[in-house]
């Protein structure tokens, strides 16, 4: 694509501080490529127009038993809301923007010293569909960041408290002090260790095989040992390290009912927190919140909140990452990235976050589920971006803390980068003041999860929550590096992607539905292209009952002897022909240039159609009985531990049912129908 060169910043003195280069660029398509865009989006558009003058011109007389105008009525509902649908799509393709980031000249422009602190939160919530281990790679490879760990603090919070968590936990902070100086002397990538070795089967250059052996070992070593203590559920009597941690589990902990837990196991301002080359390493803390059967605990929001808190007494830096325990660093360089946009002295004032992309590593080529991650990450949240606004994913993704917390932007404010937290050096004291920040009742009657911190009650609480920052006069960017920043696993089942889908159209439409819809909380405060770029997967459960009676209504009459579409040889079927090869061909081309393959174009729209007819009609469904109240939300987690049988017959490209679901029902039924009206046409057409 042909990119027009937009750099921000000036190199004007302001203030105290000289202002130094802009820190990052920003791109974006060249003119003639979107004037074509427009131009074939305004055509289609004529063409619905059409479709829609068809409908309303041609309605069947009344006579009969009417069955004609009824379904015809039918169509002409459903092509109204495709065409509305379609216009709001428009938005997520309207003005991509590209960021490019200048980290040799943050270099210049900051010294070490006076870069931020850091904080880095983990999430997890069960230790079986969350191993441990997946877990604690996780936090090594945020660990081990190109940062300076003086600066980095990493916290995970542990909704489950299990103590087998906390024990792999502490087996990380020994195997940092030697996984940190190798990432950091030999440039590794990515510094997941779990994801290192199984990528990487030789020496990086520069590392003898000694060195490299020893490594793994420790690395093997490490693993076996969580392992059988995580199948056995026993704690060793003398774990090798921290044992005062341990004594908090008692008889009567449970994952759903005991006493918050905060535990410093690398306290970064002791000289004793230091690797086996006796550089420092970063903070790490354990936390556990207090879990009582009858109080809310608002799931991974409420997490994120005691996260903040707690962190606000360790460290309170003015950066705050977050990464769900699945989602591990890829590339070492994104907290510089990420800190090229919020120091930009000319542009960066107003950033609230800087979100990066999701992306999967065990999606194959391919993929017979057709993810649309490429289209996405290239072109809607690009989009997003160029409306000021990309949404918060709820991972891999950096924050303000003061944004996060609340604050409504002005231009007045000046951001204190290097400020820290006036804390005391007695680590004692420090997990004291935690655990009573993360109590069940310290939320009781405040603002935390309406107007501070991440928002509480619905199942996509990122979503809202960065609505809120930006409704709040925060800039959001979107940033997608060519090495990936973070790597993490989705579904591979169809039982299981339709699930997931059903939970975020359920969210989505929650929010739709609510005063925090993006139309009425983003009025007047966040553009219009926003708003509808917010509302294309606001109204995803919309698309369920037209494209259900599309994919069925017109099979059945046709059965039936009724037809519901112009003749071929009618000038009414060409809007029909056009938008539909016009529209099918534009996205074919946007895939491809995305970087799919045609088979990955092809194997998407299947999943769009029978995600449109199960999770979103589901989705819808469950909704609507939630609001008469008939049933309640939660979160279910997604499964993160593959079956192998699965997984090699998704390799394989086959698609996989699995357990028995009403999905499957409707499915079926749709694909038996229109096998019906196959048939049924190619005996016409035989007759002929
Ligand atoms: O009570 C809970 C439930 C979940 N989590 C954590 O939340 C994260 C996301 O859960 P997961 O099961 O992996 O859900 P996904 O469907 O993969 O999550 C996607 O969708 C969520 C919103 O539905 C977002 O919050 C996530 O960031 C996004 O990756 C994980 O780290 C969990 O440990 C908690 O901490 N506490
Ligand atoms: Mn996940």
């Amino acid at each position: 694509m042909d990119l027009i060169f937009n750099v921000g910043g000036s190199m004007a003195g302001s203030g105290g501080r000289q202002r130094g280069p802009p820190l990052f660029a920003t791109e974006k398509p060249g003119r003639m490529a979107m004037a074509a865009y427009r131009v074939s989006a305004a055509t289609v558009f004529a063409g619905v127009v059409l479709i829609w003058l068809y409908r309303a011109t041609h309605l069947p007389p009344g006579g009969g038993n009417g069955v004609r105008r009824w379904a015809w009525l039918g169509m002409l509902t459903a092509e109204l809301w495709f065409g509305f649908y379609w216009v709001l799509t428009l938005s997520v393709r309207w003005c991509p923007v590209y960021r490019r980031t200048f980290k040799d000249r943050l270099a210049q422009s900051y010294s070490e010293d006076e870069l931020p602190s850091v904080d880095i939160f983990v999430c997890t919530a069960d230790p079986t569909a969350e191993p441990p281990m997946l877990v604690i790679s996780t936090v090594l490879s945020v660990m081990a960041y190109d940062y300076l760990p003086e600066k980095l603090n990493i916290y995970l919070s542990d909704d489950a408290g299990s103590v087998l968590t906390f024990y792999a936990l502490c087996e990380a902070s020994e195997f940092a002090k030697h996984w940190i100086p190798f990432c950091k002397k030999y440039k590794v990538e990515p510094r997941s260790p779990a994801a290192y070795f199984a990528k990487v089967a030789s020496p990086p250059d520069g590392c003898g095989p000694k060195e490299w052996f020893t490594m793994k070992e420790l690395y093997k070593d490490m693993t076996d040992r969580v392992n059988s203590v995580v199948n056995s559920g026993r704690i060793p009597e003398v774990p090798r390290c921290h044992s005062r941690g341990f004594s908090q589990w008692n008889e009567n902990f449970t994952s759903s009912d005991h006493p918050s837990i905060v535990q410093i196991l690398i306290d970064g301002n002791k000289q004793k927190a230091v690797d086996i080359d006796g550089n420092a390493l970063p903070t790490l803390v354990y936390m556990a919140r207090e879990k009582r059967p009858r109080e809310q605990h608002h799931f991974k929001a409420g997490s994120l909140n005691a996260l903040i808190r707690v962190s606000s007494v360790i460290s309170n830096s003015p950066i705050i990452m977050n990464v769900d325990c699945d989602m591990y660093s890829n590339n070492s360089e994104s907290v510089r990235d990420a800190l090229c946009f919020f120091l930009d002295e000319e542009q960066g004032q107003d950033i609230g976050f800087v979100q990066y992309p999701q992306n999967f590593e065990n999606v194959v080529q391919n993929d017979i589920y057709g993810h649309p991650i490429n289209v996405v990450n290239e072109l809607d949240h690009p989009c997003l971006d160029g409306w000021g606004g990309m949404c918060y994913y709820g991972t891999g993704c950096f924050h303000r803390r003061e944004a996060l917390c609340g604050r409504i932007y002005s231009q007045e404010y000046k951001e204190d980068w290097t400020r820290v937290a006036g804390r005391t050096e007695d680590a004692n004291e420090l997990e004291e003041m935690g655990r009573s920040l993360v109590t069940c009742t310290y939320e009781h009657n405040t603002i935390w999860g309406i107007d501070k911190g991440v928002r509480y009650g619905c199942p996509l609480e990122d979503v809202i929550t960065g609505l809120q920052i930006q409704c709040r006069g925060w800039r959001s960017v979107y940033y997608n590096p060519e090495r990936k920043g973070f790597l993490g696993m989705t579904p591979t089942s169809l039982g299981q992607i339709l699930v997931l889908y059903k939970r975020w159209t359920e969210g989505f439409l929650q929010i739709s539905l609510s005063r925090y819809s993006p139309f009425l909380l983003g009025h007047g405060k966040i553009k219009l292209g926003l708003q509808m770029g917010y509302s294309v997967c606001g109204f995803w459960a919309v698309n369920s009952f037209p494209t259900l009676y599309y994919v069925t209504i017109p099979s059945i009459c046709f059965l039936n002897g009724i037809s519901l579409f112009p003749e071929k040889t009618s000038p009414w079927f060409i809007p029909f022909a056009y938008v539909m090869v016009a529209a099918y061909s534009c996205s074919l081309a946007e895939s491809l240039q995305c970087g799919d393959s045609a088979v990955e174009w092809w194997n998407a729209q299947r999943m769009w159609l029978i995600r449109r007819i199960t999770s979103y009609l589901l989705a819808t469904i469950d909704t609507f009985r939630r609001i008469l109240g008939i049933s309640e939300s939660g979160f279910n987690l997604t499964v993160k531990v593959a079956d192998l049988q699965a997984l090699e017959r998704y390799k394989k490209g086959m698609m996989e049912f699995g357990s028995f679901s009403a999905m499957f029902v409707i499915l079926t039924t749709v694909a038996l129908l229109n096998l019906a009206y196959r048939l049924c046409i190619t005996q016409i057409n035989l007759a002929i």
